[in-house]
Order: C-alpha cells, then sequence, then structure tokens
C-alpha cells in the first residue's frame, strides 16, 4: 500500500533535507547576512498518517552526519550490550541483536519475551543524556524516562515482527526510534483483526486472506542520523519489524526512548 505522505516543510524554498538539527549540529550554521541573524531551520518531517488514529513521523536528517558518528562511537564502545536467552514460540534462544535498558528509577518493571533486563542509570552514559536532550527538544511535549538500545553486528541481526504494546506504555505510546550506523529497512504492517486471525494460520489460509484483505504495510529507509518516531495507536494497531538483508555488512545502533507510566 502507497504511504500516505504530507512533506512538512518549515520555510518554503528551502531544502529542509540538507538542514540537520542545529541544536545537535556540531557545525552549527554560523550564517550571518550583514547583522541579519540566520534563523535554523528545523529538519525536514515526513508524516505518515496511518488511519485509525497512528500515526509515524520520520526525520530522515534529525542528526548532522558527524554528530552522528560521534554518538555512534561512543555508544559501540562504551555500552555494555549483552544478547539475552528470549522465548520465541515456546523455546528460549539468543535474541538475534545485542540490547541495554536504560531508566529512570523506580520505574515499573520492562519484561518481555520472558525477559527482565537489568536497568541501568542514564548517570552511568553521559552521551545518553545529551541525545535524550536532543530527542526531547525535536518532540515538544514529549517526556522520556527509559530507553531500549538495540544493536545489529550485520545484516543478520534483526527484529521480527512486533509491537510494542506492554501495558506499562498506556495505551497510546510515543516511542521516538534513533538510528545510527548502517541503513536497514524499518516495516509497519496492520495487526490482523480477531477474525482475520481466527481463520487459520497456513498457506491456504493465508491466500484466502490476501484474496479478501491485502495486508496494509509501510516501508521506511532507516538510515544513519535518522529519527522515527510512532503515535497514537500505532503500537495497538500496528506492528513493525526490521528483518534480515543480505546487504548490510555492517553495524548498525538502535536507540528507542519511551515513556514507562507512574
Ligand atoms: O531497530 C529498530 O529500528 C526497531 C527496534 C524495535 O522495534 C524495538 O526495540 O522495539
Ligand atoms: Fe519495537
Amino acid at each position: 500500500m502507497a504511504s500516505r505522505l504530507r512533506l512538512v516543510r518549515p520555510t518554503a524554498g528551502t531544502d529542509g533535507d540538507s538542514a540537520p538539527n542545529p541544536s545537535v549540529s556540531s557545525k552549527a550554521a554560523a550564517g550571518e547576512r550583514e547583522g541579519e541573524a540566520k534563523r535554523p531551520e528545523p529538519p525536514r518531517r515526513e508524516v505518515t498518517d496511518l488511519g485509525g488514529g497512528s500515526e509515524v513521523v520520520h526525520v530522515p536528517r534529525f542528526v548532522a552526519q558527524d554528530t552522528a558518528w560521534e554518538w555512534f562511537d561512543c555508544l559501540d564502545k562504551t555500552i555494555p550490550w549483552t544478547r539475552p536467552p528470549i522465548r520465541v514460540f515456546g523455546r528460549f534462544a539468543d535474541q538475534p541483536r545485542d540490547m541495554c535498558y536504560v531508566a529512570d528509577e523506580g520505574l515499573a518493571v520492562l519484561k518481555y519475551s520472558g525477559y527482565q533486563p537489568h536497568v541501568h542509570s542514564w548517570d552511568e552514559f553521559p552521551v545518553l543524556k545529551n541525545i535524550l536532550k536532543a530527542v526531547h527538544e525535536a518532540l515538544p511535549g514529549s517526556y522520556f524516562n527509559s530507553l531500549l538500545l538495540n544493536r545489529y553486528k550485520n545484516g543478520s541481526d534483526y527484529v521480527s515482527w512486533h509491537a510494542d504494546d506492554e501495558p506499562l506504555y498506556g495505551p497510546t505510546p510515543e516511542i521516538a526510534s534513533l538510528s545510527l550506523g548502517c541503513e536497514r529497512d524499518f516495516l509497519l504492517r496492520k495487526k490482523p483483526t480477531k477474525s482475520q486471525a481466527a481463520s487459520g494460520s497456513g498457506e491456504a489460509a493465508r491466500k484466502r486472506l490476501k484474496v479478501a484483505a491485502p495486508q496494509q504495510k509501510h516501508y521506511f529507509l532507516l538510515k544513519h542520523g535518522s529519527l522515527l518516531v510512532m503515535r497514537g495507536y500505532t503500537q495497538r494497531d500496528w506492528q513493525h519489524s526490521l528483518p534480515k538483508r543480505a546487504k548490510a555488512s555492517s553495524p548498525r545502533i538502535n536507540l528507542t526512548f519511551r515513556h514507562v507510566l507512574a
């Protein structure tokens, strides 16, 4: 299905795509024309209305490339990455990516796929405080108190179809996802309705479903330094995944900022 894309450009006649977030650019645009201060332009945002109160905001150039590489190198070296065993279809197997969890003290406990990650403090990783500040500034009104970090060593690491619909995030969580390093595909698909799920899971059932209701899908290319925000009912009504990609030969680090309800 074609995405219903709305391009939001802050200023007519400018190429927002070449203007990274000035608040996080290491080379802040110094441009001043004869005493007249040049207003920094916010980076281009693509808003995709998924329908039914779900929305995705994609900021392809959220942060300047050099700053994004500094963040990547620092996180790659300093984060205590682990690859825990998780439960998939009743069996335990290593999660197909490295992870780490950082959160405010005293929040409800995160548990997924039978695994409860150790909670690290923001104070252990000063760079994360800077990144969090930049994300908060880009998304006025947002408040993130926890962060799940993922590291994909190459294209054989992945995240399978899921929704971040744990009750601790509430019914309409905002999740902001920063991508650093190797670019990867990110897919969204509509969750099957109860009647679709009840019609079976075999090949014949899949073929029947395709005829009856082609599944809505959206695709995003998550580049180095980009930010993708899922909002509204996206976790209730949609699933997302980052599939294996043979051509992805270098590592990618992903930071998903979330708000755990009190
Ligand atoms: O790596 C990504 O872009 C997505 C990660 C994700 O969906 C998650 O951590 O829940
Ligand atoms: Fe997710």
